[in-house]
């Protein structure tokens, strides 16, 4: 940790890879990259300077949560979230090692994305700035993928103290989408400046936590903040308490997951949720409304990654576009008393579009 304060913005890394042709006896295009031995993993996460505090699994997926953050691995992807003063991008070149040398899987795409830091002075190379960080996954990813396009959000700002989104994508595909045609959304949302008497429910409380275990105060805080409704009840989910203070939790439902990490410290307070591996694009962004409301955010931005196979809104089975996006978000997040000040949309390769949206909170009428 740093004496500027922890940075709680993430920086998030997705690596999308080719499974071998399935039949049944192929254990490796069944499972993929989840038979990725521990050392290898281990070898990933010390490259970028963080580990496994805990994990769990069910048929469609494993979640670690991390020290800081977390990482999700499926039989043909992984997404790795990282916070503080982690070097996530170094965990690049041990992840395709592994992947290639133990299981002969090539990286059909790559995407990387953050917001901006509260303690930019703090981050190591390449992470303080986004042109070093662009070079260096340019220069990690196999040349197979041609297709590249990195981008800041939105693309003119008002202020230099503007949050901004910063998102690198790099596909073997310009157009069709690069998951095997699997449609694909996640739903990431940062939120500072969060209500303090929320926030405070992320401390263990000294004597409290006697015999108690990470898991269990983790389990205690999800209860009373009300995070356990975020995600449906049936879902397989796992607290983990930090002392003196902050929280992780991963909860997993079939092929979906969800993640909430918080930073409760005054002054830089700050929580994540985010939400991936849905189809149902209404469903996964009317879950934003309950995160939002379980911190009561000054500041909150959401980003929505769609398409590479045709996301729709459940109920009407189109392909959903930006116009709904910036509305169903803005529905889920303005009711809680917060205003949107921008709203961007940019394209990917690999049919995949990203929006971007900040709110913050509506000053009290004067009358
Ligand atoms: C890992 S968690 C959640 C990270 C997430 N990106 C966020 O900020 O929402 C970070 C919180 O845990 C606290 N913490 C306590 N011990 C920690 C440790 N050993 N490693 C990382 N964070 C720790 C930090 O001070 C911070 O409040």
């Amino acid at each position: 940790m740093v004496s500027s304060g922890f940075e709680g913005f993430e920086k998030r890394l997705e690596l999308v890879f080719s499974l071998p042709v399935c039949d049944d006896d192929n254990v490796r295009a069944r499972h993929g990259l989840r038979l990725l031995p521990v050392g290898a993993l281990r070898e990933a996460l010390d490259a970028a300077q963080c580990a496994v505090v805990s994990a769990a699994g069910n048929a469609a997926l494993d979640a670690y949560v991390l020290s800081e953050s977390s990482l999700f691995v499926y039989p043909s992807r992984a997404v790795l979230k990282t916070c503080g003063t982690t070097r996530l991008l170094r965990a690049v070149p041990a992840l395709l090692r592994a992947a290639a040398a133990e299981l002969g899987l090539a990286l059909r795409s790559c995407r990387y994305s953050r917001g901006s830091y509260l303690f930019p002075d703090a981050q190591p190379f390449p992470h303080a700035d986004f042109a070093d960080e662009v070079r260096f996954l340019d220069a990690a990813v196999p040349n197979t993928l041609r297709f590249r396009h990195s981008a800041v959000m939105p693309p003119h700002s008002h202020s230099r103290r503007q949050h901004k989104w910063h998102v690198y994508k790099a596909s073997s595909s310009s157009t069709s989408g690069d998951d095997g045609g699997a449609a694909r959304l996640t739903v990431e949302v940062c939120m500072t400046e969060l209500d303090r008497t929320l926030a405070k429910q992320f401390y263990v409380t000294p004597g409290d936590d006697a015999g108690r275990t990470s898991h269990a105060a983790g389990d205690a805080m999800t209860a009373a903040s009300g995070l356990g409704g975020v995600m449906n009840p049936r879902a397989l989910a796992f607290g983990y308490a930090f002392a003196p203070c902050g929280y992780s939790k991963n909860a997993l439902e079939g092929e979906r997951y969800a993640t909430v990490h918080v930073t409760p410290e005054d002054g830089h307070s700050y929580a994540s949720y985010e939400c991936g591996g849905s189809d149902d694009a209404g469903g996964a962004i009317a879950s934003v409304s309950k995160a939002v409301a379980a911190f009561r955010p000054g500041a909150v931005s959401v980003s929505v990654c769609y398409g590479g196979g045709g996301t729709t809104e459940e109920g009407i089975g189109r392909a959903i576009d930006a116009d709904w996006v910036w509305s169903a978000v803005a529905d889920a997040v303005e009711p809680l008393g917060l205003t949107c000040r921008s709203q961007a949309a940019e394209a990917f390769p690999g049919a995949m579009t990203v929006t971007y949206q900040t709110f913050t909170r509506t000053p009290p009428s004067s009358t």
